[in-house]
């Protein structure tokens, strides 16, 4: 996998002249729109296609952004076009549209489903529309911290690919997958990965409770420690290991601790739960494009 640097330039409509439109506005729409707008991109070049109504209003209020029920031609009027509803509504969403693109950049960000069944759907039985880029991105691009896997399919050209790492770069880190099969652990890892450490912090504070902590502080030690421990393995030269074992005082609190979580098959358990992420990828993949 090739990585790329965090990007923090200043992207704005006037500076790229480029236009998106979001097939889809829910939870991870709403995290890259406000990512991208945070990041300087003007809401008058962001559309958005959503069926739900209070959901349309909430995206004009919150972002300025222009929210339509269909796919008009104004919004398919797009340089880059992301698919963003949900695997199992993807085919219906995309009926309306095929055979109506010409040039844009499609980014599906849907887990599982693969370039040559959103080529088939987005296209005619003639020609499969292949000018698409798999992308998987998480929750935290809402504060310009994602990451991002993406994949093209092989006819996409430079200009193409650079378009995508430019989208995905505006709202975090990229990382280019070297297999299409790769982007079903790329959504295992770090697509889901947000949910994990919610629940790791979930728990944490849940402990603090039980030893006796208001729930505001309880959440404020186990928050600020994640943060930081981050941070910290972030910047560092040491591994995580390396970090773990300073930590580990021997014959202290730490050691009790770790030697429960071992007990307890902590480490193995996690590692099981992504291998699950990525097979639920898998499998989503090959249901949703049988036939
Ligand atoms: N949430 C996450 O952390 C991540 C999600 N993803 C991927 O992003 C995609 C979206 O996920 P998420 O944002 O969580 O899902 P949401 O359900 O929050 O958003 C999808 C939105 O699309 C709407 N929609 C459904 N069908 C259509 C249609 N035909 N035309 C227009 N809008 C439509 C839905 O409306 P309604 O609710 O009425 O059906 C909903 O508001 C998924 O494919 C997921 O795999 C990728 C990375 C991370
Ligand atoms: O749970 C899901 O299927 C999506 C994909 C990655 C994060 N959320």
């Amino acid at each position: 996998m090739a990585q790329q640097r965090r990007g923090s330039s200043t992207f704005t409509h006037e500076n790229t002249g480029m236009k998106i439109t979001f097939l889809g506005g829910g939870n991870m729409a709403a995290a890259l729109i406000g990512g991208l707008i945070e990041r300087g991109f003007a809401p008058a070049a962001v559309q958005v296609i959503e069926l739900g109504a209070a959901l349309r209003t909430q995206l004009g209020e919150r972002f300025g952004v222009r929210a339509v029920e269909a796919a008009d031609a104004a919004a398919l009027a797009c340089d880059v076009l992301v698919l963003a509803v949900k695997p199992q509504q993807m085919r219906a969403a995309l009926a309306p549209l095929a055979g109506r693109l010409d040039a844009q950049l499609v980014i599906s960000i849907a887990a599982g489903l693969r370039l040559c069944d959103l080529a088939r759907w987005l296209g005619t039985p003639a020609q499969p529309y292949a000018r698409l880029v798999r992308c998987m991105p998480n929750t935290p691009a809402l504060i310009g911290a994602g990451v991002s896997g993406l994949y093209a399919d092989p006819s996409v050209d430079e200009a193409g690919r650079a378009l995508a790492a430019r989208v995905m770069a505006a709202v975090g880190s990229t990382v280019w997958a070297s297999s299409e099969e790769q982007m079903d652990a790329v959504t295992a890892i770090s697509g889901s990965g947000p949910a994990y450490v919610f629940h790791f912090i979930e728990a944490l504070e849940a402990a603090g409770r039980k030893l006796g902590f208001e729930a505001a502080d309880a959440r404020k030690l186990a928050l600020d420690t994640v943060l930081g421990a981050a941070r910290l393995a972030a910047g560092a030269e040491d591994s995580p290991a390396l970090l773990r074992q300073k930590v580990t005082s021997p014959g202290g609190t730490t050691e009790a601790a770790l030697a429960s979580l071992a007990t307890a098959g902590w480490h193995d358990t996690l590692v099981t739960a992504v291998m699950a992420a990525a097979a639920r990828g898998r499998e989503l993949g090959a249901e949703l494009g049988k036939d």
